[in-house]
């Protein structure tokens, strides 16, 4: 006997929402194209060692064997992917790929997440500057924008801004480790239990309030401004700054927040983390951020990077269902099928009806509540 049921965490997907899924995949695909971006495809299967970067926490792979017994998998991040390509090529840089696709990642049972996600991504590869970044953001909210979702939060992030000062912490390496455990799962006893000894030195106005250190851009930046100098952290500080008013100014009906105070979203982060949220749900519309040193797990050279992706199954939650009205449905004898062809274009949510007779014709209008139009004139 056939299984009938679906491995955990997939789905089957029809309807109406399938169709905006649809939709949505080609809107985002086009509107990254006609930004003078390059169509990238990869395989759904990859090496296992092209993921090794990630965190198997996080992206426990599906995996297999190919006939010589190398371990496969189905790919759990499509950035990954791309740095394999433009370190396997050697294609010239600076260039600017999009993709669209699904991941697959392996969650415990009964999380109620789905294994199988659809994205559509772009990679910027081989610009330096903060600008590399602006053009991620300005395509981020001008596609969410073209999408009718209102009320997206762009919230910016710093990948290495944790790492930084923690390092001028005068404390041991197993207690930095600790520090930062404590920070990014907010457990505030351990937390202030570490930072104890630290209550005298020049940090301990910030370090008072850095497990709070999210929420608006100017109050978390007066936060910032107590620290000691340091020519890291005042780069991040700037480009985080300078992102902050081209959005304000480029795009003055998005909130911009920032948050210093959480881990990395990938492991491969080098620099500046952005992500998109709407009121309603904790789940992200987009994220993405700068990698510099991703390609250096595939070749010596270091490239610098930036992208993003949408993260689609959580953009059809948001964008507004179309009201079609009910489907026509078009009864026709078989000599007037080019009359029914030419109709079923011109009226647009139509669909030919392929009933022997028109009883059965009138009994399908009714179960699927459409209009029935009758070509044939003998009734
Ligand atoms: N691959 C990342 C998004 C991204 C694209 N480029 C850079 N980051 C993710 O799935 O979260």
């Amino acid at each position: 006997m056939q299984n009938k049921n679906l491995p955990n965490g997939t789905r089957d997907e029809f309807g109406p929402q399938a169709q905006i899924k649809e939709t949505i995949q080609n809107k985002l695909l086009s509107g990254f194209k006609n930004r003078g971006f390059q169509k990238l495809t990869t395989p759904v299967i990859e090496y296992s060692d092209v993921f090794k970067p990630l965190n198997p926490d996080d992206y426990r792979p599906y995996q297999m064997l190919d006939e010589q017994g190398e371990t496969l998998v189905l790919r759990p991040d499509l950035t990954l992917p791309v740095a394999r390509v433009m370190s396997a090529t050697g294609l010239n840089l600076p260039v600017k790929w999009y993709y669209g696709g699904d991941v697959f990642r392996l969650k415990k049972r009964l999380s109620g997440s789905y294994n199988q996600l659809s994205q559509a991504g772009i990679e910027i590869v081989g610009y330096e500057g903060v600008r590399a970044e602006w053009e991620c953001l300005s395509v981020a909210l001008s596609e969410c924008q073209r999408l009718g979702i209102p009320n997206v939060t762009l919230q910016l992030s710093e990948a290495g801004f944790v790492d930084a000062v923690i390092s001028q912490l005068a404390i041991p390496q197993p207690t930095r480790e600790s520090l930062k455990q404590a920070l990014y799962a907010k457990d505030l006893s351990d937390y202030n239990r570490l930072c104890q000894p630290l209550v005298e030195t020049e940090f301990s106005e910030f370090l008072r309030e850095w497990p709070w250190l999210f929420g608006s851009f100017d109050q978390v930046m007066e936060v910032v401004k107590t620290l000691p100098d340091n020519e890291s952290l005042k780069r991040m500080i700037h480009d985080l700054t300078t992102t902050q008013q081209f959005v304000n100014n480029q795009f003055p009906n998005y909130r911009v927040t920032v948050d210093l105070s959480i881990p990395s979203p990938q492991v491969y982060y080098t620099g500046m983390v952005f992500r998109g949220f709407t009121e309603q749900s904790a789940d992200y519309l987009f994220s993405g951020g700068r990698y510099d040193d991703l390609l250096t797990n595939f070749q010596q050279v270091k490239v610098p990077a930036v992208g993003l992706a949408f993260e689609i199954d959580a953009l059809v939650q948001r964008v507004p269902v179309p009201e079609s009205g009910p489907q026509t449905l078009i009864y026709f004898d078989d000599e007037q099928w080019p009359q029914a062809e030419q109709l079923l274009h011109k009226l647009g949510n139509a669909t030919l009806c392929l009933t022997h007779n028109f009883e059965a014709a009138k009994r399908l209008a009714a179960s699927t509540n459409s209009k029935l139009l009758d070509l044939t004139k003998r009734r």
